[in-house]
């Protein structure tokens, strides 16, 4: 695979131009949010230049236009993962809006006293928080799959715990705080071998590698496209068709319904039983345009760029002697991120030190407080990278270390 034309590629992002205090801005921050480049900004922008107008096929050309082209997104995501076409494409909010439809709409329904719903210790609380409180509501019991020293999934804990009064497995492909890639196939075979759904968080997965639906035998996959080159305001839950048929909406409106009487109301077809009101049209735009963005690049050639400066970063960080970092060493485990903490400097105040060089990294517990718990720190600080990341950027993070030892360590 040749390498990637990072030059090339940041000049579609005008916003990494950006300078403060004379410094320009180094985003390391792309496990919270990615930029978006110069073509979806463009498709969005052209959306509502030329094609604006509610969807649902009104009887005039704007309509049947705006319809086609936010029906045809779902065609493109499908296509995108290897699911089987649009029925099984349902645009949300975001991944959490993606959780939540199946909690809401197969979780309270199915789950009952005595079922077992079986999450990972390194989940996001997208899915921890709602699996939890699913559990709380319906009586079923939440267990965790533990993580080993260096990040990654006890599968004899998950051999043990995956068991026939399990209902679900609810897990994340990539964590975002670990960097850990866990070995979702072999999960959802384990969910399947006890009549279980399998549940895939693949919110920071879509974007950085190729992702197949259809080899993982995933039941649902969540994703966001913020975290994709794409637009905020838009995710995507897929779910096998059989499963979305038989599966009670949980938010109604228009646009979801077949027949209203004032008696009762039948549902539409899929996917718009579960887009109920006007959904984000230019979102739908925008996240078919960042895929097309992504591919022209290729998923193969971003992974391995990513993982490149991963490593890089990890070996960096490694051979500082104050440094503590979390998850796998580099390679097939590890995703495009690092977090770390420096010996005796808070991580809020190591990324306050990382912006005075105009720096971008996250501090905090990266939405895992549980695991924060776990790894006995009450933060982390997370540097993430993307398609645009270089070199040069870890090693400015690197020397900026210096500064905050000298300031706080
Ligand atoms: C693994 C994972 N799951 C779920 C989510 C939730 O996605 P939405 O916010 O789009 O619903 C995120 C977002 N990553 C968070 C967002 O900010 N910082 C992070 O690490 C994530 O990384």
């Amino acid at each position: 695979l040749e390498s990637l034309d990072v030059g090339a590629i940041r000049d579609e992002f005008p916003i990494l131009e950006r300078e403060f205090d004379g410094q320009q801005v180094v985003y390391l921050d792309n496990a919270a949010t990615t930029q978006t480049p110069d073509p979806v900004v463009d498709a969005m922008s052209d959306y509502y230049r030329e094609s604006n107008a509610n969807i649902h096929r009104g009887i005039h050309h704007l309509s049947q236009e705006a319809s086609i082209m936010y029906e045809e997104a779902h065609d493109r995501v499908a296509e995108f993962i290897n699911a089987d076409g649009r029925e099984e494409v349902i645009f949300t909010k975001n991944t959490t809006e993606s959780e939540n439809l199946v909690a809401y709409a197969w979780g309270l329904n199915e789950l009952g006293p005595g079922d077992r719903v079986v999450l990972t210790e390194m989940e996001h609380h997208a899915s921890l928080v709602t699996w939890q409180q699913i559990g709380e509501k319906t009586g079923a019991d939440v267990e965790y799959i533990r993580i080993d020293d260096d990040g990654r999934l006890d599968m004899d804990h998950a051999r043990e715990l995956i068991d026939d009064d399990t209902a679900i497995v609810s897990a994340v492909h990539v964590s975002n705080t670990l960097g850990t890639v866990n070995p979702v196939s072999e999960l959802t075979d384990l969910a399947h071998e006890h009549g279980a759904l399998s549940f895939i968080d693949g919110a920071q997965a879509v974007p950085n590698r190729p992702v197949d639906v259809e080899a993982i035998d995933a039941d649902f996959y969540a994703f966001s496209g913020h975290k994709m080159a794409g637009p905020t305001g838009i995710g995507v839950l897929y779910g096998k068709q059989h499963l979305l048929e038989e599966m009670e909406p949980y938010l109604y409106g228009g646009g979801m319904i077949r027949k209203v009487t004032y008696e009762e109301s039948t549902w539409g077809d899929l996917p718009w039983k579960f887009e109920p009101g006007t959904p984000q049209i230019a979102e739908a735009v925008g996240l078919e345009a960042a895929i097309d963005w992504l591919e022209d690049i290729g998923m193969e050639r971003i992974q391995t760029h990513e993982e490149e400066i991963a490593r890089y970063a990890y070996e960096q960080l490694e051979s500082e002697d104050d440094v503590e970092i979390y998850g796998p060493e580099p390679g097939p485990d590890r995703g495009g991120l690092v977090s770390f903490n420096v010996e005796g400097v808070h991580a809020h105040d190591l990324a306050s030190i990382m912006n005075d060089h105009t720096i971008a990294v996250r501090a905090g517990d990266h939405c895992t407080q549980p695991l924060h718990d776990k790894l006995g720190v009450p933060a982390s600080t997370r540097a993430s990278f993307y398609v645009y990341n270089t070199r040069e950027e870890v090693d400015k993070l690197v020397a900026a270390l210096e500064d905050a030892r000298e300031l706080f360590a």
